[in-house]
């Protein structure tokens, strides 16, 4: 697959490095999606990997989440098949048995961050120009339930609430000041924070750290699974609105003459 480069390194000590790498931004194309997605299938299934390290390639840019160019003007089939693509993104991640670190190199909004926030730790660069959250009503769009759910047991009910309501970019000290991060660093060391956080994970007995993982995961997990049709049908209903279709191209439009 040619968008979405995902350099996989399994070293000695288990662990996979997985690098982003989609320019210019890290978005999440039905490709990239698609590639991530068998990637951590491939990593899942292979018995050397213990814990996978997620980062990017990109200098300032984690990942700019779902391409908006996916939820614009594209056929019934087309949106079926994406938001596909994204719930069973989540379902491996979230649900994923192995130790997943986010290395945070750059800002990541949206569903740049709710990769970041399916990992079992995140650690960000120190870097107040990077900012993470999930913004979507500033798009005049709404984080669907298992973001938000993913969101709360992350932060807590209330810093979530706030900051969905007001689709909050949190720049990076004030996102580790809400526990939307676990750690800063300077970003040159950021890989190698990441490396130590792995390795503290990786001593403990995977089965006992697995069911606990199971055991605080499952019952947002089981809610997509038991409601997948009717997400994607909400998903098609929504995106489909011509408001809707109206609010995605003014952002994108909004994107574009910012450059200029
Ligand atoms: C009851 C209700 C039920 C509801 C059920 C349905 C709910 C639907 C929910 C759908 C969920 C969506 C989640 C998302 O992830 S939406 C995407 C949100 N992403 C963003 O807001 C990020 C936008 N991008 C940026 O802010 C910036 O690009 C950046 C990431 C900070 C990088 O800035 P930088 O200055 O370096 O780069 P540029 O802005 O110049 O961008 C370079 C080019 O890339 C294009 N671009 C950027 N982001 C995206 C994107 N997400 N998708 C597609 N394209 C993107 C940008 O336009 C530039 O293109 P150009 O070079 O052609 O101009």
């Amino acid at each position: 697959m040619a968008a979405a480069t995902l350099a996989r390194r399994i070293g000695r000590s288990g662990v996979a490095v997985m690098k982003f790498k989609s320019p210019p931004v890290n978005s999440l194309s039905l490709e990239f999606l698609t590639e991530f997605s068998i990637s951590l299938e491939k990593l899942e299934n292979n018995r050397a990997c213990r814990g996978v390290i997620i980062t990017s390639a990109l200098p300032k840019i984690f990942s700019s989440g779902l391409d908006i160019t996916e939820m614009c003007g594209k056929s019934i089939e087309h949106y079926t098949e994406f938001w596909r693509a994204v719930q069973e993104m989540w379902l491996r991640l979230y649900g994923s048995n192995m130790v997943t670190v986010a290395a945070v190199n750059g800002s990541s909004p949206a569903g740049g961050c709710l990769i970041a926030l399916s990992c079992d730790y995140r650690i960000m660069a120190e870097n107040p120009k990077f900012s993470i959250g999930l913004n979507e009503a500033q798009l005049g769009i709404v984080a669907p339930f298992w973001f938000k759910d993913t969101f709360v047991n992350v932060v807590g009910h209330r810093i979530a609430e706030r900051s969905l309501q007001l689709g909050s970019l949190h720049p990076a000290p004030e996102a580790h000041k809400l526990g939307l991060v676990d750690e800063l660093v300077p970003e040159e060391k950021l890989m190698e924070k990441a490396a130590a956080v792995m390795a503290q994970w990786l001593a403990l007995p995977d089965h006992a750290r697995q069911l606990t993982k199971t055991m605080m995961r499952k019952a947002v997990l089981d809610r997509l699974v038991a409601h997948r049709e009717e997400d994607i049908k909400n998903f098609i209903s929504f995106v489909s609105k011509e408001s809707i279709q109206k609010s995605l191209r003014m952002y994108m439009e909004m994107l574009k003459k910012k450059k200029s």
